[in-house]
């Protein structure tokens, strides 16, 4: 893809590191689809090392997508770059939201089953990735998406996906859902720190309560701290 002309925005949906998410239209073959749009643009306040980094975890997502085909890993249809450099990221659109929004801002109720297909097909897709070399690495309830009457769920934002052949050591992802070996300085990794990610994400879904809430003020450095320590919740 690499013409943006027949997309017409419509309601922002999010937000995130790297830009925002819009619901649009997409005007293919003749047929009118739903689509999410991530729309990243250069910002003038970016330094040259946050402006190289960031470009590179948006290659990575585009690349690391257009590989996948599973039904719990999001699709991407495309990518396009307008002249002014701005990039557009084209998405099956998760009509019913994040599992996040559904969690903390609905009021919706949700059966226990429902809960453990949620957390059946979030293993699937982690699994999908897994057997095929790679690790996620940022694992939470924001990026997993609702399709479908609440029924599918989807793992979606792949900016922060690695191979797992080489040897990571790069400190990535969200302290609340991150593994400790994750938050030692240097400390190496494997697929395990999608697998802790996965054990927050469960209690979440199940107490639906926000991970380690009661430490949502302290520095990030002193929430690693009592993570390492075995604070629980
Ligand atoms: N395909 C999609 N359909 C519907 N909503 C989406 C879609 N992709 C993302 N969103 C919404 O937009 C929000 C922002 O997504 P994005 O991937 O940019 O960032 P994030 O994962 O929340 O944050 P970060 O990239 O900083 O970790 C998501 O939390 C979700 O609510």
């Amino acid at each position: 893809m690499d013409n943006v002309s027949n997309i017409k925005l419509g309601k922002r949906i999010g937000c995130g590191s790297y830009g925002v998410v819009h619901k649009a239209i997409w005007q293919a073959n003749d047929q009118l689809k739903k689509i999410a749009v991530k729309i990243i643009q250069e910002n003038n306040e970016d330094s040259e090392t946050e402006i190289i980094n960031k470009k590179k975890n948006i290659l990575n997502e585009i690349r690391n997508l257009q590989q996948f085909n599973h039904r719990n890993i999001v699709t991407l249809y495309g990518a396009a770059k307008d002249p002014d450099n701005t990039i557009y990221m084209i998405f099956e659109l998760a009509d019913c939201g994040s599992l996040y929004n559904f969690l903390h801002c609905s009021a919706n109720d949700v059966s226990y089953v429902d809960k453990i297909n949620w957390m059946a097909q979030c293993a699937k897709g982690i699994d999908y990735l897994h057997s095929n070399n790679t690790i996620h690495r940022d694992l939470k309830t924001q990026n997993l998406l609702l399709f479908d009457k609440y029924r599918r769920l989807k793992i979606g934002d792949f900016g922060t996906v690695k191979q797992l052949t080489t040897i990571n050591t790069e400190f990535i992802g969200t302290i609340r859902y991150m593994a400790p070996e994750l938050v030692i300085a240097n400390g190496k990794y494997t697929e395990k720190c999608d697998v802790f990610s996965f054990g927050i994400i469960f209690w979440e879904v199940m107490s639906r309560k926000k991970p380690f809430e009661d430490l949502k003020d302290m520095h990030p450095l002193a929430i690693q701290k009592k993570i390492l320590e075995g604070c629980q919740r």
